[in-house]
């Protein structure tokens, strides 16, 4: 549909750091120096011999001879350097292998690199061999790099433009490249567009004389309506990640070609307005709020990702209003929870970090006095689900009795003992744990009547949600003896930032373990949830499924094959699906696929129909009543 022929166009596209992510003699330094002893510091002189080459500042003609001189490679090296930089392909290029292969005959590459590693670099991915124009090594009677091809207008300044004209292309000509020798072809009045492509490095003295900025392949091919495999630009969808997610999350964004910022803390309200507006992917942790209010100026907003368990802090009745997918981790940090508890049950009822404290201050206070083991006590858990009932589980392991109480009937694990009210468990634990979610109604669950019904001298832990427990409550608990000692990892409220001043009632107290709110956070939870959210969101992006979706219809969808698919989000009201296939009844389209779900709020048709058809269908599709959005992807 988005199809157009150029017939009379020619696409010029450099190599270097535009076809592949690096700079070809970059990579042939690293091999060919291999246990050089001033290898680091000869890369280093080359990488910036390549960038003042490239940012003009230098002839090139020079650059090429300097760095030839530093590299010290040979012939044998070159196996090697080709092997690295087909795994170095730029994404975009690999992704659109069919519009490479489609133009192959109006399709240049026109680089001041070297034929003999170019070439079969680009004809991999379809591009003819007598389109490739760039320079030819010069070999001593040894096999050593010694120099190139004089002769070739490429290895002299203003080559490209030289080279170009000598051509003689009858058609208009794009320029597609990273450097300041590819604007030149565009100085010179020979190309009619000179895109300058910033996928893999940023040049802002070839920015500035661009006519357009390609931040990948995918960019050009929508800003032309030439065939491609992203029906709508990823570089143009603006990921936004706050808290600090794990590096693994934003590798994954931005290797698909996704326009990424990360931030290492939370922001408030209206920080968050702010930023939200061009916003279509939005990855926060706890303590970001994504309230109403936030929610109403998020008009490219597609979904959210939770990069943890709770989703609490989301207005998720507003984000499902607006057609806002929201994803977490429902598993990945559970384990990580689990065991600070169980050090903490340890630490606590053995008086470990008074005692460190007299330590680091001198005082060697040897006594067994209010230690004890927790082999036989009594374990109390709040909430019992994944985190609640895995706990369960290893606590037996170390010989406790465990209780729990939930408010859903929950299946008892092991020996665990189903408690019928809070007020029995309450009593009944020497060691109590709350693993409840964080809904709204939760917020002081445990207050001054709980603490009085508990036993005197418990020990009590919360690495739940902060607004579960009324803190003045649990202080009056400890100054009096009740609770012999806690463990506290969340709070009513949370510094925002690293920076910011943790001020609470609990700060000061014996026997009172506070941590900042890192049950969660170890490496290997991190990971897992940098992976496992991205995965989620991606597979709604690209796919369409919802599978897992804490606020959505959840679909899991076949990979689109040959076919477009229509992503209709509508209000749960009756009679949507008629409407939508009187559409394509209307308009004699076959549907390929269709696949409905409902929930209270929102329905969720999807629907793939072959490539043919006119865009009267989507602004139909779009127009129905009572429709919250529409994608259409392919
Ligand atoms: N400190 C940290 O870094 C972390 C904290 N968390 C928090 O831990 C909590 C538990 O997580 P999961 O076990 O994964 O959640 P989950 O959703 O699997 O289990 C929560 C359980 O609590 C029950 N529940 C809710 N309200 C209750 C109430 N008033 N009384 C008794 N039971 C109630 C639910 O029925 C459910 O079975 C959540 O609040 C989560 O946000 C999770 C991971 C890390
Ligand atoms: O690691 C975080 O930021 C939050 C962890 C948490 O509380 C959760 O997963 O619900």
């Amino acid at each position: 549909m988005l199809t157009k022929t150029l017939e009379q166009t020619y696409f010029v596209i450099d190599f270097d750091s535009t076809f592949t992510k690096v700079e070809a003699l970059d990579v042939l330094g690293e091999i060919s120096l291999a246990g050089h002893r001033d290898r680091e510091a000869i890369l280093e002189k080359i990488k910036i011999i390549t960038d003042r080459g490239m940012s003009g500042e230098i002839s090139l003609s020079k650059s090429i001879e300097l760095r030839l001189e530093l590299l010290h490679a040979h012939r044998d090296h070159l196996p090697a350097l080709i092997e690295t930089l087909k795994n170095e392909i730029s994404d975009s290029f690999q992704r659109n292998r069919e519009f490479l292969t489609e133009h192959a005959d109006h399709i240049y590459i026109v680089s001041s690199g070297f034929k003999e590693f170019i070439v079969p670099i680009v004809t991999s991915l379809g591009i003819k061999e007598e389109n490739v124009f760039a320079n030819t090594f010069v070999f001593d009677a040894d096999g050593n790099i010694v120099s190139c091809d004089c002769e070739n207008p490429l290895s002299t300044d203003k080559g490209k433009v030289k080279l170009i004209r000598d051509l003689k292309l009858e058609g208009d000509i794009y320029v597609i490249g990273d450097g300041y020798t590819d604007y030149e072809i565009r100085e010179s009045g020979l190309a009619n567009r000179f895109y300058a492509f910033t996928e893999n490095v940023m040049r802002p003295k070839v920015i500035e004389k661009a006519d357009h900025v390609a931040p990948s392949l995918d960019e050009f091919l929508y800003h032309n309506k030439l065939s491609r495999s992203q029906s709508y630009p990823k570089s143009r969808i603006k990921v936004l990640l706050l808290e600090n997610v794990h590096p693994v999350a934003v590798k994954l964004f931005e290797s698909e070609g996704f326009n990424v910022e990360i931030l290492k803390g939370a922001l408030d309200e209206d920080e968050l307005i702010e930023k939200i507006r061009d916003v279509s992917i939005l990855g926060i942790r706890s303590k970001t709020q994504v309230t109403s209010r936030v929610l109403e100026h998020a008009n490219k907003l597609m979904c959210v990702g939770a990069f943890c368990i709770g989703t609490n802090q989301i207005d998720l009745k507003t984000c499902t209003e607006k057609g806002i997918a929201v994803f977490n981790a429902p598993y990945s940090n559970t384990r990580s929870v689990v065991e600070l508890a169980i050090g903490e049950i340890i630490m606590l009822v053995r008086n470990i970090v008074p005692k460190s404290n007299k330590m680091h201050e001198g005082v060697w206070d040897k006594s067994a006095k209010n230690s004890f083991e927790v082999r036989g006590k009594k374990l109390g858990l709040v909430g019992y689900g994944n985190i609640g009932t895995q706990l369960s589980v290893v606590a037996e392991a170390l010989g406790m009795e465990v209780y729990f109480y939930d408010i859903v009937d929950k299946l008892a694990l092991g020996n665990a003992r189903k408690c019928k009210t809070l007020d029995e468990l309450l009593a009944v634990s020497d060691f109590i744990s709350l693993h409840t979610d964080g809904r709204a109604s939760n917020k002081n669950l445990i207050g001054a009547r709980e603490f009085a019904l508990m036993k005197e001298g418990v020990i009590f832990l919360n690495l739940s949600r902060g607004h579960i427990v009324d803190i003045e409550a649990l202080v009056n608990a400890i100054k009096t003896g009740r609770v012999a000692g806690a463990g506290v990892d969340v709070f009513p409220y949370e510094p925002k930032t690293n920076n910011e001043e943790f001020i609470n009632e609990l700060r000061g107290l014996p026997n009172v373990i506070l941590s900042p709110h890192i049950g969660g956070s170890t490496e290997e939870a991190q990971e897992n949830i940098g992976n496992f959210v991205p995965g989620k969101l991606l597979e709604y992006i690209n796919n369409g499924s919802t599978y897992g979706s804490v606020n959505f219809p959840e679909v899991q969808l076949p990979l689109l094959k040959d076919s477009h698919r229509l992503l209709h989000i509508h209000a749960n009201v009756p009679g949507i699906l008629a409407k939508i296939n009187a559409i394509f009844a209307n308009y004699h389209i076959n549907i390929q696929g269709q696949y409905l779900k409902t929930t209270e709020q929102v329905g969720y048709v999807i629907t793939d129909i072959a490539k043919d058809y006119s865009d009267e269908v989507v602004n139909e599709l779009r127009n129905i009543d009572n429709t919250i959005k529409f994608r259409l992807l392919y």
